[in-house]
């Protein structure tokens, strides 16, 4: 019988409250700022693993979403597998008990339980989990900031994957990213309170991807030069302070003005990208009016039209009935048990001051779901009652 070895495990995404936007260097991906993300639990979204090593296997394969997928094509995967099999090699050759996996082929089969390549950060889960799951599988014991550096070079946002809570992605100043890494600031049980709300405006797969859009950011907007320079060494010091004093206020006002300086230098690339729709500028004049009488929740948008509401729990009911007025037909699972707590026939004109005109009510199912989730921790190692291969090596579940 040959030799079989696996692990599977799960990642969470998470979403910037400093937005990452350029490179330095594309081929490590080494960025040209700093940027500061929230991890989100992964009961409401996840990547999930399985990564097989066996003797019987002739070559390495993928399955992504139940689809085979080609590993040769994708520099970024073929680094990082190239990365943690050296690692591996290294630990088998100073050892000579250890099992020999780094010279076997793998078996790679992962699955998203949200929409892959919608600006819902897939690739940031979807590689923290990849590396994460080949440091389990290899033993090879590195800290979360060392598997950052492996992680990155997957996709840039997936460093900050490998660690729960509130997490730095340190540009670094090296040529060759040894610096250029994750870091907790703190960790969810830090600030239990803070929340957030995905809505998911739209779940198709978007049109300039991240990866193009920076690249003719970075050579085309002057402003983006701005950014890196004046605005983003800053604003994360302010950032972290304002996470560790808990300070919502002042959190959100800079994630908001990190969003939409983000999308500033969008609109200054040559030609333009457009990342927000309508429903997306009419998510942004609800809540200003919202925080009009003192700041209360904050939005925050990636490379697609989705908003991402962070705002204190108690805050959350009254956001979620605002956005169900403005966008009724919304799915909603009550995954926090929020609408418990909700008043009932409550509407946005209860709220003292608000300009129930600010904007029109859309039609159904503008917002097409609402997920309800909050800071969690980092990658999990799963039990084997969770692997997506079956006996022979193949995928459980099949598109
Ligand atoms: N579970 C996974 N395992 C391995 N690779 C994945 C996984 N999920 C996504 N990816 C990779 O990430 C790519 C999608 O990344 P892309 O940046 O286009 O979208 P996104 O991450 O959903 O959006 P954004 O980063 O702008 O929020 C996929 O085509 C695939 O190559
Ligand atoms: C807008 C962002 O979500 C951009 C994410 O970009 P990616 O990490 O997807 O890009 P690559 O490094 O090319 O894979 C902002 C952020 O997450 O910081």
């Amino acid at each position: 019988m040959a030799q079989v070895f696996e692990a599977t495990c799960s990642a969470p995404v998470n979403i910037a409250v400093v937005k990452y936007w350029g490179k330095r260097d594309t081929s490590l991906i080494l960025p040209t700022n700093s940027s500061l993300s929230v991890t989100l639990s992964q009961d409401q979204l996840h990547s999930k693993t399985t990564i097989r090593a066996s003797e019987s296997f002739t070559e390495d394969q993928l399955w992504l979403n139940g689809k085979q997928e080609s590993i040769s094509s994708n520099k970024r995967l073929v680094a990082c597998l190239r990365e943690t099999r050296a690692l591996r090699a290294n630990i088998e050759s100073k050892d000579e008990s250890l099992p020999k996996l780094a010279h076997l082929k793998i078996h790679i089969c992962s699955e998203n339980n949200f929409p892959t390549a919608a600006g819902l950060a897939s690739s940031a889960s979807g590689y923290a989990c990849l590396v994460f799951t080949l440091a389990t599988l290899f033993d090879l014991r590195l800290n979360a900031s060392e598997l950052s550096i492996i992680a990155r070079q997957g996709s840039g946002s997936a460093c900050r994957s490998l660690f729960g809570g509130f997490v730095a992605w340190e540009m670094g100043q090296n040529d060759d990213g040894s610096d250029s890494k994750a870091v907790q600031i703190a960790p969810e049980t830090h600030w239990p309170e803070l929340e957030a709300m995905i809505c998911v405006v739209s779940d198709a797969k978007k049109g300039t991807s991240s990866t193009e859009g920076m690249q003719l950011t970075v050579k085309t907007s002057p402003l983006l030069q701005h950014r890196i320079k004046e605005v983003v060494p800053r604003r994360m010091e302010d950032m972290i302070q304002a996470i560790k004093d808990r300070n919502f206020p002042r959190f959100a006002d800079l994630t908001m003005q990190d969003s939409n300086q983000f999308h500033a230098v969008c609109l200054d690339t040559y030609p333009p990208i457009f990342y927000m729709n309508d429903i997306s500028r009419a998510i942004i004049r609800i809540i200003t009016e919202y925080n009009k009488s003192g700041v209360k929740a904050a939005y925050t948008y990636d490379a697609g039209p989705n908003a991402v509401i962070y705002a204190p729990r108690e805050n959350m009911p009254e956001i979620y009935a605002l956005l169900s007025h403005y966008f009724p037909g919304a799915a909603f699972a009550d995954s926090l048990g929020m609408l418990k707590e909700q008043k009932k026939d409550w509407t946005p004109a209860d709220i003292q001051g608000f300009d129930t005109g600010i904007s029109p009510i859309f039609s159904e199912a503008s917002v097409k779901q609402i997920l309800h989730t909050k800071a969690h921790d980092g990658p999990r190692v799963l039990g084997t009652e969770h692997s997506l291969l079956n006996a022979e090596g193949l995928p459980k579940r099949l598109a």
